[in-house]
């Protein structure tokens, strides 16, 4: 790959898919600059209309939108798909959220005059888009970005330029400048560029706590510049006392192994009380061995594809071996069919006995297992991580959840859910090493737009008050 082009691989072929010359920092910085006014003068309900339009061109092209994401990704065509339709959904839900958490209002109990509450866009945001949802993912910055006034410059991960690519031309389709929703190609050299350029006046991030925390020092000196975080996590799914063990198995598998494990909120630790171990290792084994791990256009449809490249597929393998010499005991062996592709198989390891277990993000589809005394000690080994993504308790009673609930430190706690599938319309973000309390989805509207209080009056009428000679 030259320094000068960004190419992207199909991962489940090794296939070139992309390839497009990396962009100009400085004249896309420029180019959004001078697009900005006309943009946020704009009426509102035009930029909505807008947003709508973009929602149909992607709706026209969702097939070949869904085929994209599976070939860049390697995610299941069933599962591009969902990617495709949480696209076309976040129009709608960007606009009611816009309404809901900015948008404007009358304030009551003005002395003289009246009062307001409006909000303003901030000017320029660079969104940074992960490869895991490569269209759905920046979209949910892009769109309520757009819709508060600001204009966007969005470069996709360099794994997945070629989704970015579409994704952007359905807005340009739509009727919006390309200056307004301006496509850019780069890697992490142009990303650390565009943080760093001082004509910009955010950054939308979703991806690895490492290099949020490289764009967070970045932006160290520089608190009039916004910055929203959405990082990794190693979530927690802790199980207590349930008769449902298939059910419960389910929701772990789910929890862990969709998207090959490369969701953020997938659960990466199952803790589980000494009573229900052996019950529900044994049948969470049983449902992987059943799992179908296969190219992303197979038929019968597989359950997940592979990981984004070889390099991903090394390092997990790498971490699976880390843990078997390390005191863990294998459950379900990790197996690569073909060392020159990505897949994966499920892997499930027992690390009760590893004194310090690593807290990090393991990005794929390996699930640790730690066995506890009881529902306490569950939710002690819960919290010990520096992340706080997601969580989710199966089983229990509603007491016992109420506690889980208020002891556990994450973003998205769920009871008898998986920790993934987070909604739309609820706010999506984490503690600690997940984020900076700047929560997406529903209330992305809020890092997209500022308050401005206003207290009005049509003429400059005023009388002096206490403390004035007679004059
Ligand atoms: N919390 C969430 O919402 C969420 C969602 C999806 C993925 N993720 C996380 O993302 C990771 C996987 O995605 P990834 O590998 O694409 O993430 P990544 O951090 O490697 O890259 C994300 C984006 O940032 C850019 N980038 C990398 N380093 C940079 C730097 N120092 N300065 C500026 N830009 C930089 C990349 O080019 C890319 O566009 C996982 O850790 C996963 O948990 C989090
Ligand atoms: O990989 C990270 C995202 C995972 C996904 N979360 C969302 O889709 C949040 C909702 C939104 O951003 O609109 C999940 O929880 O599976």
């Amino acid at each position: 790959m030259s320094q000068n082009e960004i190419i992207s691989f199909e991962p489940a072929t090794g296939e070139e898919l992309w390839r497009g010359k990396v962009g100009d920092v400085d004249a896309a910085v420029d180019r959004a600059r001078r697009a900005w006014p006309a943009w946020a003068a704009k009426p509102l309900a035009n930029r909505m209309e807008l947003c709508r339009r973009f929602a149909n061109e992607v709706r026209a092209a969702s097939d070949r939108f869904a085929e994209l994401i599976a070939k860049e990704t390697g995610k299941p065509l069933w599962e591009a798909r969902t990617e495709v339709e949480a696209v076309i959904n976040k129009v709608e839900i960007s606009i009611n959220a816009y309404a809901e958490r900015t948008g404007q209002k009358k304030l009551d109990g003005a002395l003289a005059g009246s009062a307001a509450l409006r909000h303003k866009p901030h000017g320029v945001m660079v969104v940074l888009g992960p490869y895991n949802f490569p269209a759905h993912l920046p979209n949910g910055h892009i769109v309520p970005a757009l819709i508060a006034g600001n204009v966007v410059i969005f470069k996709p991960s360099e794994k997945t330029p070629a989704v970015g690519e579409l994704l952007m031309e359905c807005f340009t389709k739509a009727g919006m400048s390309a200056a307004v929703a301006q496509f850019f190609v780069g890697g992490p050299e142009e990303g650390k560029a565009l943080v760093a350029h001082r004509d910009i006046d955010g950054v939308l991030f979703t991806g690895s706590a490492q290099a949020g925390i490289a764009i967070n020092k970045r932006l160290a000196t520089n608190p009039g510049k916004i910055v929203a975080l959405e990082m990794g996590g190693n979530n927690p799914i802790v199980v207590t006392d349930t008769p449902l063990i298939n059910d419960a198995a389910i929701l772990i598998a789910r929890s862990a192994f969709t998207t090959a494990g490369q969701r953020c909120t997938a659960a990466r630790r199952l803790i589980v009380v000494e009573s229900m171990y052996d019950a529900i290792v044994e049948e969470v084994k049983r449902l992987s061995d059943r799992l179908i791990v296969g190219e992303p256009f197979a038929e019968p449809a597989p359950f997940m594809g592979c990981l984004i490249d070889n390099d991903a597929a090394d390092q997990l393998v790498e971490s699976f071996l880390y843990f078997l010499s390390n005191g863990g005991k294998a459950i379900k062996h990790m197996t690569r069919p073909d060392d020159n592709l990505p897949f994966l198989s499920p892997a499930i390891i027992d690390t009760t006995k590893i004194k310090d277990r690593p807290d990090v993000e393991l990005f794929g589809p390996l699930l640790q297992v730690i066995k506890v005394k009881d529902l306490d000690a569950g939710i002690a080994e819960a919290n010990n991580t520096r992340f706080g993504l997601s969580a989710s308790l199966i089983g229990g009673t509603p007491q016992d959840y109420n506690r889980f609930w208020a002891n556990i430190r994450a973003g998205i706690v769920n009871w008898n859910q998986p920790t993934n599938g987070a909604s739309s319309k609820a706010p999506f973000g984490g503690l600690g090493l997940s984020g900076n309390h700047r929560p997406a989805a529903f209330y992305a509207a809020d890092y997209c737009a500022y308050p401005v209080a206003s207290s009005e009056m049509d003429q400059p009428r005023a009388t002096v008050g206490v403390g004035f000679r007679d004059g």
